[in-house]
């Protein structure tokens, strides 16, 4: 290679790096910034499951028992092989309105609420529009409750792993006593049929909304692996908030907790802002739906 040339190149790999350094800064503020909700003192009011209401407690209850390895296989296929339906982002976020989630105990807002209220406050904080949008979608697997769902155990909820032990971090752990896998010889144990660190890709996790919907935008949207990471381990608590399954998680699943962590407070603490407005704010998410979605998805 010629002098002039090879000098060439190493200046071009040094743009390069120093572009990649930027976004990288740019990452690590979109996540070390302040939220509006860090402000806020009562976050403990939230997830308060000690005193929440029966409908909770009987929602895990039920949920804790019929969650297994089977039952996970099955809705796996079941996914893969039913049809449901084929409709644009905005008709399916009107169709979910009439859903109540009885796992919940902190809104009882309807779900386009929901939607547009973690959206809001994530766009209200200058973030930028992929994640605004992952705000707006991320509860949209609730569908599944109009698509033929066992019930709401199988669609809404904390999730946790399927096929080792049940993590003593996940709400109402006792209740996995009536669940067949504790007693499983495999099933029960730490690494259950997993190796060391495999990886979140290579984890089952429980059957519910965010595994549905990361499955179904995986292949028909331009939404960025961060966005579809904050969907797929939105309600993964026990690991995104509790530290648990270290034993299974590996390096990459690191650097999207990032990214989950970051989308949390959007979720979780904006259920006690201000109502908002859908027709109003129609417009301008339509106009995000149009950038990162096709115009039909097959649900
Ligand atoms: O009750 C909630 C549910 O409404 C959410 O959509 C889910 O993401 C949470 O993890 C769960 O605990
Ligand atoms: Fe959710
Ligand atoms: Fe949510």
């Amino acid at each position: 290679m010629q002098a002039s040339s090879s000098h060439h190149v190493a200046s071009q790999l040094e743009e390069t790096s120093d572009a990649i350094d930027e976004v990288n800064i740019l990452r690590g503020r979109l996540w070390d910034d302040e939220s509006e909700f860090d402000k806020e003192k009562d976050k403990a009011a939230f997830r308060d499951y000690d005193s929440a209401c029966e409908r909770v407690k009987a929602f895990y209850k039920e949920q804790h028992e019929k969650q297994t390895v089977a039952f996970n296989i099955q809705a796996r296929v079941d996914f893969k092989t039913r049809k449901r339906a084929r409709m644009g982002v905005w008709e399916a976020i009107e169709l979910l309105n009439t859903l109540v989630d009885e796992s919940d105990p902190d809104t009882s807002l309807t779900q386009i609420e929901h939607l547009l209220q973690t959206a809001e406050a994530i766009r209200r904080d200058g973030k930028p529009e992929w994640m605004q949008i992952a705000g707006l979608v991320h509860d949209l697997g609730k569908l599944l409750l109009i698509f033929g769902s066992e019930g709401q155990w199988d669609v809404v909820g904390d999730t946790f792993v399927i096929g080792c032990q049940f993590s003593d971090k996940i709400i109402y752990a006792e209740t996995f006593e009536n669940n067949p896998d504790s007693k499983d010889a495999l099933y029960s144990t730490k690494y259950g049929i997993y190796k060391p660190n495999c990886g979140l890709d290579d984890v089952m996790l429980s059957w519910g909304h965010d595994e549905y919907l990361y499955n179904v935008f995986k292949d028909q949207s331009y939404l960025p692996a961060e966005a579809l990471a904050m969907i797929r381990y939105h309600s993964f608590y026990p690991w995104h908030r509790e530290g648990a399954y270290r034993h299974l998680t590996n390096e990459k699943d690191e650097e999207i907790l990032n990214a989950v962590k970051a989308f949390n407070p959007y979720d979780l603490y904006s259920k006690s802002d201000e109502r908002c407005d859908a027709e109003e704010l129609r417009p301008y998410y339509e106009s995000l739906i149009a950038k990162f979605f096709p115009p039909l998805i097959d649900w």
